[in-house]
């Protein structure tokens, strides 16, 4: 369904130096990317801010054109057949509404048909099944400018699915909306990878959402694909490890204490992983003999943690289940 190959994207940033001079400073987003995504899969891309997610969407969606790599989408090149790829993918923006804002929001989804060309009886079918799975049917005829956020966001998912794409390309569906609209959402798209068998590309920093939905995940950081296996996998890192915080009575170098080196500092306060082969009394009890400890606690790694040290470009954590980009 998707086919990445080593896809760049460099773009050139303009800014004023002085009063007349202009410099120009290359930019590379996505450096040199390379994964596939089988039809049916539901597959989670997470990053820190400005990885290069939003760009790969966009050169997968035909936004923009891809520096160096090949790219194909539903067998296609993204940026010379946009307008035939449209027809097969529907994509969703969390951050902005493809609905018309002045109209209710059942003539947006008539004006998608026409978009579309699908045909009015396959339209009328799948417009009934959108407007029941995400129960549309109470504010169908409100203007879009008046729904709220999560209405908007269902409003947009319909209108996203209504030619019944083969793939579904969503960037942060669930931004903003509360518990409830959350679920509604994550029920929806479970289903119709479930039951239709679309393929789904989720973009989120909801760990909830990546959590509930997908197996996989696609791990990117600084452009270039950090970690690309199953989530079940990251999380059996996350089982090994145990997290130490450590404050002491002032600032100090991070410690090193047998082979255990603190991975982030802030002021007084250190943060230590102990594998799961540590002795988590012992190390205790060093660290109080060698330094001034002023409280100390014990927790869990959660997912968070794991791609906290991921993002920070802690290699340990970088063991990909399948083959990544170096
Ligand atoms: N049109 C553009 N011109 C210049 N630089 C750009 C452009 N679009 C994106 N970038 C830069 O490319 C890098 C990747 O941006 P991108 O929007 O893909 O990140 P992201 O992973 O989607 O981040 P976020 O989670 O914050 O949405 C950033 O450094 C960004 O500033």
């Amino acid at each position: 369904m998707i086919e990445a190959e080593n896809v760049v994207k460099s773009f050139t940033v303009r800014s004023r130096s002085g009063l007349l001079r202009r410099t120009r400073t290359p930019l590379v987003a996505v450096d040199g990317v390379s994964f596939t995504v089988a039809k049916g899969e539901f597959v989670g891309y997470l990053g820190p801010n400005g990885a290069g997610k939003s760009t790969t969407i966009k050169m997968l969606t035909g936004i923009l054109t891809a520096s160096s790599g090949t790219l194909r989408v539903c067998g296609l090149d993204p940026s010379r057949r946009r307008t035939t790829l449209a027809r097969r993918i529907g994509v969703v923006f969390g951050q902005r509404t493809t609905l018309w804002w002045d109209l209710p929001l059942r003539d947006s989804l008539t004006l998608v048909r026409r978009l579309y060309r699908v045909e009015a009886a396959a339209h009328r079918e799948r417009f009934a099944e959108l407007t029941a799975l995400l129960e549309l049917g109470p504010f169908l005829d409100t203007p879009v400018r008046q729904l709220s956020l999560g209405q908007r966001m269902r409003g947009d998912l319909a209108a996203a699915l209504l030619h019944d794409p083969e793939l579904l390309v969503l960037d942060e569906p669930t931004i903003g909306l509360d518990v409830v609209s959350k679920a509604t959402v994550r029920d929806f798209l479970e289903r119709i990878n479930a039951e239709r068998g679309t393929t789904i590309l989720l973009t989120t920093h909801d760990l909830g959402d990546i959590e509930r939905l997908c197996r996989r995940v696609l791990i990117i950081d600084h452009g270039r694909l950090a970690y690309d296996g199953a989530l079940d996998e990251l999380r059996r890192t996350v089982d090994a490890d145990r997290l130490l915080v450590v404050e002491l009575e002032r600032p100090g170098p991070p410690i090193t204490l047998d082979g255990i080196q603190a991975e982030r500092v802030e002021g007084p306060r250190q943060w230590l992983r102990l594998p799961r082969s540590a002795n988590a009394a012992t190390v205790v009890a060093e660290l109080t003999r060698v330094h001034q400890v002023r409280d100390i606690s014990l927790r869990e790694a959660g997912i968070e943690d794991v791609l906290a040290a991921l993002y920070r470009g802690d290699r340990a954590y970088r063991r990909p289940g399948r083959p990544v980009a170096p």
